[in-house]
């Protein structure tokens, strides 16, 4: 039996009188991929702000890598790494410069050997000295990543990965994102729109309907449990009018 990398247990966020993330609780074990699908407004990015510390849960709490968000919200941040939605760089700095700037802040002393091994890992050969403003979108999201596991974290949190990418810059992404996981062992929690994104890259997934957790199962599981099914997407459909409150 795994280690359980996340924790939530009835997580919750309401802004006001909207409640944006109702009692969401599950496990998610070490070495996963999970996928966290939902549409607009499904409360995605509310849980994984929660998950990094941004955000406080009005009730309810998470354990990540072993400590709680609320409680220990500072060891929390040293285990994980995240990457946003809309990450900023300096475009005026190069790829270097930026990644050293990064990770002064998260605190490594001597950031350059860790830098050219992220870089060399995430095949950035020969793109040192290019300033971040020449970058295209797919590498600019890939410095993203290198920026978010600069301190070697042991989860790591991606807000809508590929979104905007060409398809080549999708292709290239997952193929970074399951690497990281099987060559690094990081456990990956990704939110999405995307239903291919899951069946491509995910071993596991939770839908979330109006801030509800209304599915969690293993992508393989999803898919024998629904065997007429023609696709992921008739069953996100299916789930989702099942899980309307
Ligand atoms: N800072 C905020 N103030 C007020 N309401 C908010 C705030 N952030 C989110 N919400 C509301 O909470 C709900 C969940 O939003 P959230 O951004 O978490 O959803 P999402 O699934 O990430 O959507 P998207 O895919 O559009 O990013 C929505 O109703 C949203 O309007």
């Amino acid at each position: 039996m795994r280690d359980s990398a996340i924790v939530l247990t009835r997580l919750s966020r309401r802004f006001g009188a909207t409640p944006a993330v109702t009692d969401v609780s599950v496990e998610i074990p070490a070495g996963e991929i999970f996928g966290l699908l939902g549409h607009n407004g499904a409360g995605k990015t509310t849980t994984v702000n929660m998950l990094t510390t941004l955000l406080p849960p009005t009730s309810g709490d998470a354990v990540v890598g072993g400590k709680s968000i609320i409680a220990d919200a500072a060891a929390v941040r040293s285990l994980i790494g995240y990457l946003p939605e809309n990450v900023q760089f300096y475009d005026n700095l190069t790829l270097v410069e930026n990644l050293q700037f990064f990770g002064r802040l998260s605190g490594l002393r001597r950031p350059d050997a860790r830098i050219a091994d992220v870089l060399r890992f995430l095949d950035f050969t020969g793109h040192d000295s290019q300033r971040l403003g020449t970058f295209s979108k797919g590498m600019r999201q890939r410095v993203g990543i290198a920026q978010a596991i600069l301190h070697a974290p042991a989860v790591l949190f991606l807000d809508e990965p590929t979104s905007g990418l060409d398809p080549e810059g999708v292709r290239t992404l997952r193929e970074t994102i399951v690497r990281l996981n099987k060559e690094l062992g990081l456990t990956v929690f990704m939110n999405t729109h995307l239903l291919s994104e899951v069946t491509r890259t995910c071993t596991s997934i939770g839908i979330l309907n109006q801030g509800r957790l209304v599915h969690h199962d293993t992508v393989a599981s999803t898919l024998a449990a629904y065997p007429e099914e023609q696709s992921l997407e008739e069953i996100f459909f299916q789930l989702e009018r099942a899980g309307t409150p």
